[in-house]
């Protein structure tokens, strides 16, 4: 027919990392997370590669979409993504029907297992063409480097558990000690971000609450505030303060703080769109979400009710190619664009960077990304690099990276030893708290 390549075989390669004992509002991180490679020969002898978020059912979805896969034709990237969404919507009228064979549709999963694809098949693409991914997404590159910001945690005790959580290295760079160490108060938060801006340049920074009651989260905020009278500081508690608690405290950082994310959720018979909407109109400060529009249709809403300022569209719940419109679509509509992040590995870390190269104009605020408590687990011969507060795009086609095959056997070797392999932060907090479980209300050390 053509003269493209032909994708020969996919592999899905579930691996596991390490990662310390951080918190949020659904517990405390277990000390080993799990993703998802995807990676595809084809016939020109290439190699391409996608990470995701890994869960059983993710994993189930990939294996149902290789038939898809196998034997199309590298060109027809467009018809082969769009079979994969055409059988989501035959899926999703067949859910309710009685054969087991068909795992139940969950959107979320359809997304992180097609969003792996896609990344896979788009460094193909890109290495096929001799392009970076980021030249492929319809406007093209516009950088050579993203900013993005410190991803700051409150981290527990790992000695009050009998988990496998790492310790740091002693007498080296600071963070990747510190990293591994307890900070629960402002203070040691503090120590955490001087030791990530000295290594990475930081000028951003946002803390992940959920944690402590809000006022010890908006005292950690002035804390950071008053270390980096520069830099750009926020708070995400995940939607754990109802309304006024989120205006209350939005109140006392308004003017200081570049936005505040998910501040409040659904409460009370209102949704978490119009609370967030209502939250903007009170304190007027700008709405970042990873919670209330992460598909067209919840955009659409969002929009609608003028609830939010920056969606953090993740290239994992989106594609790469559907968070590159997200991005088209807040540069013409006058949004921000945004990036959320979920703890990974290298090859998402290029993803993100190809997706921040090609996000139009400039109103672009900080991607997240959770690297830096993984750095130092790459898969790749060179990992991405952050310095001076940006993330490098990597130089070469495709992706611009190349696996590291002996480190991705081992991160699956690792996966297969674990005897829970889905994320289940629950476990890890019951050691600080008897009987522990989630409350989407309540900030995880409050019982
Ligand atoms: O890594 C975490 O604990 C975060 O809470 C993550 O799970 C969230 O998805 C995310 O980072 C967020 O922005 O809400
Ligand atoms: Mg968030």
């Amino acid at each position: 027919m053509s003269d493209s390549p032909v994708i020969k075989t996919m592999r899905v390669v579930p691996i596991a990392g390490y990662d310390s004992m951080l918190l949020n509002i659904g517990g405390a991180h277990n000390c080993y997370f799990t993703r998802i490679l995807v990676i595809l020969t084809d016939s020109a002898g290439r190699t391409g590669v996608g990470e995701s978020p890994c869960h059983a059912s993710t994993l189930a979805l990939l294996e149902r979409f290789r038939p898809q896969i196998e034997g199309s034709e590298l060109l027809r990237l467009n018809a082969t993504i769009a079979t994969l969404f055409a059988s989501d919507a035959r899926h999703q009228q067949t859910a309710h029907t009685d054969d087991i064979h068909i795992p139940q549709m969950n959107p979320e999963k359809f997304y992180n297992a097609t969003a792996a694809i896609e990344a896979a098949l788009l460094d193909l693409l890109g290495q096929h063409l001799n392009l970076p991914v980021a030249e492929l997404l319809a406007s093209g590159k516009q950088r050579d480097r993203v900013p993005v910001l410190g991803y700051l945690f409150y981290i527990a005790d790992r000695n009050l558990t009998s988990m496998n959580y790492q310790a740091g290295h002693a007498g080296g760079d600071a963070w990747l000690q510190l990293r591994h160490e307890k900070a629960m108060d402002a203070e040691g938060v503090v120590r955490l971000a001087e030791a990530a801006a000295d290594r990475y340049g930081f000028r951003d920074f946002k803390l992940k609450g959920g944690v402590h009651h809000g006022e010890v989260e908006v005292e950690t905020v002035n804390a950071l505030l008053a270390r980096f009278p520069q830099a750009r500081v926020t708070v995400d508690p995940n939607a754990s303060w109802s309304l006024d608690e989120a205006i209350y405290y939005g109140k006392q950082l308004a003017g200081r703080i570049p936005y505040l994310e998910d501040p409040c959720g659904a409460e009370h018979g209102y949704s978490g769109r119009e609370t967030l909407a209502e939250f903007r109109r009170a304190t007027g400060i700008p709405v970042a979400t990873n919670m209330i529009a992460n598909d067209w249709r919840q955009l659409q809403h969002a929009l609608q009710l003028n609830a939010i300022d920056i969606p953090l569209a993740d290239p994992h719940f989106w594609t790469m190619r559907n968070a590159h419109t997200v991005a088209q679509l807040c540069h013409e509509w006058g949004l921000t664009t945004g990036c959320h992040s979920n703890n990974h590995f290298d090859v998402s870390l290029a993803m993100v960077a190809h997706l921040g190269a090609a996000a139009p104009g400039d109103r672009l605020t900080a991607f997240d990304t959770h690297w830096i408590w993984q750095d130092g687990q790459q898969l790749t011969q060179h990992a991405p690099q952050i310095r001076d507060g940006y993330l490098e795009l990597p130089e070469g086609p495709g992706l611009g990276i190349t696996l590291n095959m002996e480190r991705v056997e081992a991160a699956h070797a690792l996966y297969n030893s674990l005897p829970d392999k889905n994320r289940n932060d629950a476990l890890g907090m019951q050691f600080l708290i008897d009987n522990w479980s989630f409350n989407a209300k309540r900030p995880a050390m409050l019982r």
